[in-house]
């Protein structure tokens, strides 16, 4: 394919356009039924199981999005990624998460630069740093061990590690690690978000990681000053040295901020912000937290699967295989979202992680050449854990909307209850929703069998389950620090593949950018009316009524006002 055609004016997109028909024809009942195919639809790497068979896909189907992938030139954009090529066109920068976690003596190469040994570099300072701290070779500014950490960013800098520690929290191995530390993390800039954080911790054994990857965030920058405020007032101007360090790629702004140079731990521009979460912006917190050689298993398993994903061929490749299956479900059966659905409370913080990986990487107009697309990218990504979900939105995908749904099951629970007399044993219990829900949509429930019930008849359609909607499970055998890497690599090079084939630039997020200036636009009216007491100008007539009440209402908001903060 020529590199600026659109992959939809291919011949294989064409065929699988035409293939639509027939699938909607056939029930999942009726491809459930076909053993041989359900074999051919699981796939296993080390211990981690995927099956596909509820895929409203047949063999052909699969065979055909193969073919899809070759007119992508799939394989040849993979191997672009790999060698550090700049294939973030828009932004001119290499995509390199991939060496994040690379073996120490692995050569992968950013613009023709051997960039692993930098990277170890970092997590060599990582590691030594938060043992210093860990073990408390350095203290606070009174001499007390700094035990809680809050870390400050937003977006990438934030949702990653909130997942990653999240998931690790009640890991029996992780959690001993962590006894008698705390780690916080402050993302919004709404001021409550800076209340709850600080609500009951003292300065004197807190550090603060300021994470930002451009160190210019609005929110993050605001959140640190705030922050750095905080330990001040309590602990005088000298404390910040001891008190906040940095995880930037702009160090020369970490050290304008007043965070000693010696203190700031660096990543690079070929690092995405949503991928960063294996770059110091998740590793130093989590190693905070944890210690650096539970982080390391994290990094191995990631690993584990950038190996995978690089060199096993397409039909045995996970994140191959999802990230072609989303492109089937949403550009070829129209299907604009996609549940992800843990079955491990560990994974709450997953869904929305993923959120920002996939629709942050793939909600784009335009091809990478920048032809508007004659197709939609990218899909809606929402879910939540499993049972959780399934007494609030599984109403809706069960018999309304269809949404393919990602299972995400753990065979061996972080924390097993068993209790004498029950029936089965708690994960068990939980395990048996994960095994059942599938079938639930791919089946459904007929008229039929409801009459053979002897359901009322006005109640037939009601409980009618029309079924024939896909879903996948992904089982992973534990949820050690291991395991959670590889499932994070599963779909960071998922929604990469999904990129691929589309076209489009994954690694690029102008769309952020308009909200962000028009917001500056409003913080300088709303300084000019509390300072100058000018009026509201320039804006449209609803944006000037909910301003002018805004700035009515507060009209007792002194214009230079002492430091004020949390009380609670
Ligand atoms: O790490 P920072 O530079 O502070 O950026 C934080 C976030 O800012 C923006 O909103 C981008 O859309 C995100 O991709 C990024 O993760």
């Amino acid at each position: 394919m020529a590199s600026s055609a659109l992959i939809s004016e291919t011949q294989p997109w064409k065929d699988l356009k035409g293939h639509v028909e027939d699938i909607k024809r056939t029930h999942l009942r009726e491809l459930m039924s076909d053993a041989e195919r359900c074999r051919s639809m699981m796939v296993e790497f080390e211990d981690i199981l995927l099956d596909y068979s509820r895929q409203c896909a047949t063999l052909d189907t699969i065979d055909k999005l193969f073919t899809l992938a070759e007119a992508a030139s799939l394989k040849q954009k993979i191997e672009r990624m790999y060698n550090g090529e700049r294939i973030n066109s828009t932004e001119n920068r290499s995509v390199s998460h991939v060496a994040l976690r690379a073996p120490r003596d692995a050569v992968i190469c950013s613009d023709g630069k051997n960039v692993v040994p930098d990277v170890w570099k970092v997590l060599d300072k990582i590691k030594e740093f938060s043992e210093r701290v860990r073990n408390g070779a350095w203290v606070g500014a009174t001499g007390k061990v700094l035990k809680d950490v809050i870390a400050v960013g937003i977006g990438g800098s934030f949702l990653g590690p909130l997942f990653v520690h999240k998931s690790l929290q009640t890991d029996p191995e992780a959690s001993e690690h962590a006894s008698g530390r705390q780690l916080h993390f402050l993302a919004n800039v709404d001021p409550i978000d800076v209340a709850r954080n600080i609500s009951g911790l003292n300065p004197e054994t807190t550090l603060v990681v300021v994470v930002s990857k451009t160190f210019t965030t609005a929110e993050t920058m605001l959140n640190a000053r705030t922050l750095r405020e905080w330990i001040s007032a309590a602990l005088g101007p000298s404390a910040v040295a001891k008190h906040m360090v940095a995880v930037s790629t702009n160090l020369p702004l970490v050290e304008k901020f007043g965070i000693d140079p010696n203190n700031a731990f660096a990543f690079w521009d070929w690092v995405g912000g949503r991928f960063s979460v294996c770059s110091a912006v998740g590793v130093l917190p989590l190693s905070l937290q944890y210690g650096f050689p539970i982080v390391e298993k994290f990094l191995k398993g990631a690993q584990s699967i950038d190996q995978h994903f690089h060199s096993a061929p397409f039909d045995k490749n996970i994140p191959v295989l999802l990230g072609l299956l989303s492109v089937w479900n949403v550009s070829f059966l129209g299907y604009p979202a996609r549940a992800i659905l843990p079955y491990s409370q560990a994974l709450e913080k997953f869904a929305p992680h993923i959120q920002q990986v996939s629709m942050e990487s793939n909600g784009k107009g335009v091809s990478i050449d920048g032809v508007p697309l004659p197709f939609e990218a990218g899909e809606i990504d929402f879910g939540e854990p499993g049972t959780n979900g399934q007494h609030s939105f599984y109403q809706l995908i069960h018999q309304g909307r269809v949404i393919p749904c990602d299972f995400i099951g753990i065979v061996k629970s972080q924390q097993p209850v068993y209790l004498k007399g029950e029936v089965v044993n708690n994960h068990d219990e939980l395990m048996s929703n994960f095994f059942a829900q599938p079938d639930a949509l791919a089946y459904g429930k007929t008229p039929e069998q409801l009459r053979r019930e002897n359901v009322p008849h006005h109640l037939i359609p009601h409980k009618t389950f029309t079924g024939n909607r896909p879903s996948l499970s992904l089982l992973l055998p534990s949820l050690t620090a291991y395991n959670i890497g590889q499932l994070l690599a599963i779909y960071e090079h998922r929604v990469a593949v999904q990129g691929f084939i589309w076209g489009i630039n994954s690694f690029d997020q102008w769309g952020v950018e308009l909200g962000k200036s028009l917001a500056t636009k409003v913080r300088k009216q709303l300084h000019a009316s509390r300072v100058k007491g000018e009026p509201v100008e320039g804006f449209n007539y609803s944006t000037t009524t909910m301003l002018t009440r805004y700035l009515e209402a507060t009209s007792d908001v002194p214009s230079d006002p002492p430091t004020l903060l949390p009380r609670i």
